[in-house]
């Protein structure tokens, strides 16, 4: 029986997709196999020696805390793409928000309520406060081609815009679904400079945390238009604040509420509901659910952000699976040990990524629990299991 936690609300067909004969379900386990989870934040959590895997059935991952999960061999994935749409069409949503102002206008009407018959001329009277440009013809920057990027990038192009994008580590495969009348961005600062739209979409890494900052802003188009779909700490408030009083930033639409921003003149906060659609949860729900499965069945990794994909067909009854670090001669001493206890392998498979790798072997024989403790104490070895 797998034991797996959830540690928010996931969907109910991915849930469904785990049989109750060998999966139990529950928000409060103790000592769980896997975790599903979408935003809960898992820094300072402690990970019981159960724990093989978690699933987070999203994008993100700054909510885990990857570097620990990898030292102990916990393999961690997400789902990428799963959101992809309905992040994309909050980010439409958005794209009109900041530039006509709904929000403020629909606030205005609000307070005519009781005005009786001189409703309809009070509006006419006052909508000029609300007007805003259209974005036909505007130009729009894209900071990060990825899944969702490149969506964004493609539907904004349908709508007349004039898009460019910035992505130094950009992937083959989004760069195939990329439209041919994106433009590739000089560098992200002339990006900046000529836009009058700036949109975000990459992961919050140390390297891209405050990367919207005062330097920034002052390259920035007075009258810019920013959206944050991504990590609020992509941005610095304090910063933006400034530039939103000094004139350069018009309007910043954002997922991510922060107190400061909270009813700020020209900042839109909204709920973080960028995937919080039924198609998306249910996607990232069973893209989750089935990567977790297929891993703690089968050993195969598919989707992981700390361990490099490695999936194998099982070519026998008896398969180890043993997680370690990239350094030499790692499958060399694991085969020295199978071999000295006379298991001959009949399939293997070693894949490494970054500063982790993983093997799957697939043996003509059981391996015994003092093989694997063997396995196990292998200097760079985090986790080896038999299934
Ligand atoms: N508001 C919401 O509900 C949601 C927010 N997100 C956020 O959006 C982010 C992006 O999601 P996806 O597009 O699905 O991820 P993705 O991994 O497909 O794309 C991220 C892209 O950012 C690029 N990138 C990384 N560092 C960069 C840098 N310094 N400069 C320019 N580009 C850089 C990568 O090369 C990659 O192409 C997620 O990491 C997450 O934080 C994702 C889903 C839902
Ligand atoms: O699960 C959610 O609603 C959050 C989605 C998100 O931010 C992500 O996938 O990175």
């Amino acid at each position: 029986m797998f034991k797996i936690q959830t540690l928010n609300n996931i969907s109910e067909k991915g849930l469904e997709l785990l049989p109750k004969d060998t999966y139990e379900i529950s928000n409060d386990c103790a000592n769980p196999d896997g975790i599903l989870v979408r935003s809960a934040k898992m820094h300072g959590m402690e990970f019981p020696p159960s724990l093989k895997a978690v699933a987070r059935a999203g994008a993100g991952v700054n909510n885990i805390p990857i570097d620990e999960c990898s030292e102990k061999g916990i393999v961690v994935f997400n789902t990428p793409g799963a959101n992809a749409n309905g992040v994309k069409e909050l980010v439409l949503t958005g794209l009109f928000l900041s530039s006509r102002k709904i929000v403020e206008g629909i606030q205005w009407t609000k307070s005519l309520k009781g005005k009786g018959d001189e409703v309809p001329k009070l509006v006419e009277k006052g909508k000029g406060e609300f007007a805003g440009p259209e974005i036909l013809g505007k130009k729009l920057g894209v900071i990060g081609l990825g899944a969702i990027g490149v969506l964004v990038a493609n539907a904004a192009n349908a709508l007349g815009m004039d898009v460019q994008g910035y992505d130094p580590y950009m992937s083959i495969d989004a760069a195939w679904g990329l439209s041919r009348d994106v433009h590739r961005a000089i560098s992200l600062d002339s990006m900046l400079a000529e836009c009058d739209y700036i949109t975000i979409h990459v992961p919050l890494l140390d390297e891209t945390k405050n990367m919207l900052n005062k330097e920034k802003f002052a390259l920035m188009k007075k009258g810019v238009r920013i959206l944050n779909f991504s990590r609020g700490e992509l941005v610095n408030n304090t910063d933006l604040i400034e530039a939103i009083k000094a004139g350069i930033v018009a309007s910043y639409v954002t997922d991510f509420p922060s107190d400061e921003l909270i009813d700020v003149e020209n900042i839109i906060t909204i709920p973080h509901l960028g995937a919080s659609t039924p198609e998306s949860e249910d996607n990232c729900a069973v893209m989750a659910v089935e990567q977790l499965r297929n891993y703690l069945e089968h050993g195969n990794i598919k989707n992981s952000v700390n361990f490099p994909d490695c999936e194998m067909a099982r070519t026998t009854n008896y398969r180890t699976v043993v997680a370690h670090r990239n350094i030499r001669n790692m499958v060399g001493q694991i085969t020295t040990i199978l071999a000295h206890a006379d298991i001959n392998i009949m399939d293997m498979m070693n894949k490494s990524k970054k500063d982790w790798a993983y093997t799957i072997i697939d043996s003509d024989k059981k391996v015994e629990e003092d093989i694997v403790a063997k396995i196990r104490a292998i200097d760079g070895v985090v986790s080896v299991r038999t299934l």
